[in-house]
């Protein structure tokens, strides 16, 4: 599992294990983890050119000394020093000791053009979103040459609690995180600005406490997928109904369908309007069609506006049983939710729910995901690149497992079959959108390897990629 934790948390921990040590260990345990994750990133160090810009604060000296290590190892390594009152001392004195050298401000320019590497030393974890001068004139220069930059701790202006980036930021393409992972480094758009992220242990474990955030890993999936047993039957695998589809929108009934039969559970019912029926049994002779008893409902793709179907999936939700709830379906949500339910919005679905502008829940995702599961009471996934799955209790999973061609149309319907498929095998909201969410980024990176695939291929590769996380034979 990988865990998150708020910047309160993970400085009370630090406080906590800095009174057992002597001052200055946790930085040089942290510059030790960022030097040696430097020489891997650049593929040895004699010779490269690094340039360190180092802030007002620790994140600043963690930089310097990592840059004083690389230098060690024969890198050419200049710093710029943003406010040379206030900068890390001991970290200055270390770079230059080891042969390193503060920048002039008319030598940032051609020195960086010419950098192998930057490290952002810029802000931590102590930092407010957004950059000031004369930071701001710095990251002109790396974007101008297209510098990779290594970020400390985290990327630089990005609002760490949140991943929320309001104004300017540092793009990393390696962030090295110390002690523990920030959020802002697992929900985008932070997320993304972090690049890839690599944690060093400086020994916070044991002061950590519960995460605030928490993202499965392949073992963490393969632990909660349902698995029949020798004394196992269809029903007691699990029934789920999928109210999905209609005379125009044939498409999402079949898909919908699709990602359900590649679940865990031991039988499909789809229950819809003549046409979408047709096409289900024609392509899944196994599905049953028509009303009767489920473990869980999956309702909403392609329902359009059929009032009807609004009120069946009004009475499913009042029914008390395990229900997700997708697109169409998401109109006709009550004032509160009882019982375990799943809504699977996308942006511009939960910022119709909200009220609020698209961009608005772009820039915010983790808010507006908890604002909506505390609204109605429910497990909220918000799809997109890092997945974020808010529980009505507070507790929150990210997925970061990301493959961009399966954002394709009809996509998230087959989401919704898997999704739903795993609560009818027992998982609550939490688990079952969270692994559901693994699972279909997993059939993504089955089916496309490296190319565009469609939602039909998706929900194809599902039971590949059930296999696969299982730990069975490809
Ligand atoms: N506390 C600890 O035990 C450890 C801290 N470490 C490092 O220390 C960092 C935290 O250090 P600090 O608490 O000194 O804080 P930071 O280094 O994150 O930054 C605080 C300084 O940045 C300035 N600042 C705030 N927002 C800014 C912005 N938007 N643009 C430019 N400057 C801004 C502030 O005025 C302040 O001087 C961590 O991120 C990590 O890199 C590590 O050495 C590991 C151990
Ligand atoms: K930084």
């Amino acid at each position: 599992m990988r865990t998150a934790y708020t910047v309160d948390r993970i400085r009370a921990a630090e406080q906590a294990l800095m009174a057992q040590l002597p001052p200055g260990t946790l930085m040089q345990r942290a510059a030790a983890g960022l030097a040696t994750a430097c020489a891997d990133f650049l593929g040895g160090c004699y010779g490269a050119e690094v340039v360190v810009v180092a802030g007002t604060g620790d994140n600043g000296g963690d930089a310097l000394y990592a840059g004083a290590r690389l230098a060690r190892r024969g890198a050419r390594v200049s710093a710029i020093v943003l406010d040379q009152a206030k900068v890390h001392r001991g970290g200055v004195a270390a770079l230059t000791t080891a042969g390193g050298w503060v920048l002039a401000p008319d030598e940032y320019a051609t020195a960086i053009a010419g950098a192998d590497l930057v490290l952002d030393g810029i802000v931590g974890i102590g930092g407010k979103p957004g950059l000031r001068p004369p930071a701001d004139r710095v990251l002109d220069l790396v974007e101008e040459h297209a510098v990779p930059v290594v970020a400390v701790d985290v990327p630089s202006g990005i609002d760490v609690d949140t991943g929320e980036t309001p104004a300017r930021h540092v793009r990393a393409e390696l962030t090295v995180t110390f002690g523990a992972h920030k959020i802002g480094l697992l929900v985008d758009p932070g997320a993304t600005a972090a690049g890839l992220v690599h944690l060093v242990d400086i020994g916070l474990g044991p002061y950590l406490g519960e995460p605030d955030v928490e993202a499965l890993q392949a073992d963490d999936v393969a632990e909660r997928l349902p698995e029949p047993s020798r004394a196992s039957h269809k029903y007691s695998r699990g029934v789920v109904g999928v109210v999905a589809g209609s005379e125009q929108y044939t498409g999402a009934a079949v898909l919908a369908v699709g990602g359900a039969v590649a679940g865990p559970v031991g039988m499909v019912r789809y229950v819809g309007p003549p046409e979408p029926t047709r096409y289900v049994r024609a392509r899944w002779p196994d599905v049953v069609c028509g009303e009767g008893r489920v473990q869980a409902w999956v309702v909403g793709s392609g329902l359009g506006d059929d009032p009807a179907r609004a009120d069946e999936v009004r009475r499913i939700l009042a029914s008390g049983l395990p229900v997700l709830v997708d697109a169409d379906g998401l109109r006709h949500l009550p004032e509160r939710c009882e019982g375990p339910v799943l809504l699977t919005p996308h942006e511009g679905e939960l910022a119709r729910l909200l009220g609020v502008e698209r961009e608005a829940v772009t820039a915010r995702r983790l808010h507006y995901a908890r604002a909506a599961a505390a609204r109605w009471n429910a497990t909220v996934l918000l799809k997109g690149a890092t997945t974020v799955v808010a529980a009505p209790d507070g507790r929150v999973r990210v997925n970061t497992v990301s493959v961009p061609w399966v954002a394709t149309a009809g996509s998230g319907d087959v989401l919704s079959g898997v999704c739903g498929s795993l609560l009818a095998a027992g998982l609550d909201p939490l688990e079952a959108g969270s692994v559901g969410a693994y699972l279909h980024q997993t059939a993504g990176v089955l089916a496309s390897r490296g190319g565009p695939i469609t939602a039909d291929d998706l929900a194809r590769a599902v039971p590949a990629a059930y296999r696969m996380l299982l730990g069975g034979d490809e």
